[in-house]
């Protein structure tokens, strides 16, 4: 699948377009678009939220250095990752509850991420379940987000499902396992999960009615209605998701099983200190994600784009390393890439644009970084993404 409109051809042509070009004016159209305490539950982040604001900063505190006198022709900054083709190394971040933006939810961003050629990492929590969205682009590239169940039963129905639904990796959540203080959450009163928000992939699985101890409301193919199926359940399915949805106690000896249960590729999102990645390398995985959840899970912490550096460097050239945390810009990518990142992923201007125009929303956002990155390569004397080095870039006077 490739990419290679010039969006910002087509938006003058076009006499503009809909949709906001910044992300401040995305979260603006977003927080306005949403109830309050649906925009808060994406949009906040753990305690002050001092980390959020540090995922942040971390960019402003690296320069891009521009280069001149080249031969001007535009970088094309397609990749290949775990084998498919991609637009940009740029992929939708996992992030659940995506109901809570749009009814047409996690399927509209599959669409979107089809139409412009890169991968979508589907949450474990998302609304709608692995199949709908494989359903939804049966063409796209897709990996599922595994958040091993405290039940083996239910983690292994849902890794053979991921892989029956063919989606080309797993990428276990290593940065969720305890809840974060979400002081928004806890001001609204709103855990969605409370409600049934979010169980898409757990209401359509067999063992999960066991679970619930009822016979399960679906049959065969069937799309499950969730709000239907929830609403007769509603709170039976909630509690039982709050005991089950995850083991606490995962140690890499788990992700050592997980080799055992699937050949398909395993990454572990979450890793910001260098002695965890180099111990997971070693039992087997074939992917990093360098991410602290956007600031979700613990304040006060440590920029995640700080701490790439040295997960690449333990890493070597072992397995890719992935960046998530803060990613907003074109030139953001960039910055993480020169900083040694394989690709990245985007969480929340995702969601937003996807709050404010469904698919068409996910698909702008996704455009609009396309096009900057492509412009930014060319202009830092690129004609590919993976020529980025540490000598694009150099720390700011801030640093
Ligand atoms: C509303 C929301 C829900 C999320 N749900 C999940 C999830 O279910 N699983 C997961 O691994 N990460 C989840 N994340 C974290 C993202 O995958 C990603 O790490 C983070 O959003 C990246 O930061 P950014 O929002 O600054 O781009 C969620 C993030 C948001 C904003
Ligand atoms: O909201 C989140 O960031 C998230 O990943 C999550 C997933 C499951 C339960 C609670 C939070």
């Amino acid at each position: 699948m490739s990419y290679s409109g010039s969006y910002q051809t087509e938006v003058f042509r076009q006499g503009g377009s809909p949709f906001p070009f910044t992300v401040g004016g995305l979260e603006r159209e977003a927080k306005s678009a949403l109830p309050e305490k649906y925009f808060d539950y994406i949009a906040g982040g753990a305690g002050c939220e001092n980390t959020v604001a540090a995922n942040r900063a971390a960019f402003t505190r690296w320069g891009l250095i521009y280069r001149v006198l080249r031969d001007g022709i535009p970088a094309d900054p397609g990749c290949e990752l775990f084998g498919a083709r991609l637009s940009m190394p740029v992929l939708l971040a996992p992030a659940g509850v995506g109901e809570l933006a749009h009814r047409e939810a996690e399927t509209a961003a599959a669409r979107a991420a089809a139409e412009v050629g890169v991968a979508q990492v589907l949450s474990a929590v998302a609304s709608s379940s692995l199949e709908q969205v494989a359903q939804a682009a049966p063409h796209g590239t897709r990996w599922f987000q595994f958040a091993w169940p405290d039940d083996e039963k239910l983690a292994r129905s849902l890794i053979a499902r991921t892989e029956a639904a063919g989606y080309g990796a797993i990428m276990v959540m290593g940065d969720c396992y305890a809840a974060g203080w979400r002081t928004r959450e806890l001001s609204a009163g709103f855990f969605p999960f409370d409600h049934c928000y979010g169980l898409g992939n757990y209401l359509s699985d067999p063992r999960f009615w066991e679970l619930i101890g009822q016979p399960m409301d679906v049959q065969g193919d069937d799309i499950p209605d969730m709000s239907r199926v929830a609403r007769s359940v509603a709170a039976t399915a909630a509690s039982t998701w709050n005991r089950v949805f995850a083991k606490p106690a995962l140690t890499v000896t788990d992700i050592e099983q997980l080799r055992t249960w699937t050949r398909l590729p395993i990454l572990v999102k979450g890793v910001c200190h260098p002695g965890e990645a180099a111990a997971l390398i070693d039992a087997g995985v074939d992917g990093l994600v360098v991410s602290n959840h956007g600031g979700r899970q613990l304040d006060n912490c440590v920029a995640a784009l700080d701490c790439l550096p040295g997960v690449v460097e333990a890493v070597g050239d072992r397995v890719p390393v992935l960046f998530d945390s803060g990613v907003r810009t074109g030139t953001d990518v960039l910055i993480a890439l020169a900083l040694g990142a394989k690709a990245v992923m985007i969480g929340r201007p995702w969601l937003y644009g996807l709050a404010i125009g469904g698919q068409a929303g996910v698909t702008h956002v996704l455009r609009c970084i396309h096009a900057e990155l492509t412009s930014a390569l060319t202009l830092t004397g690129h004609r590919r993404a993976d020529t980025l080095s540490t000598d694009d870039l150099t720390r700011t006077a801030l640093a």
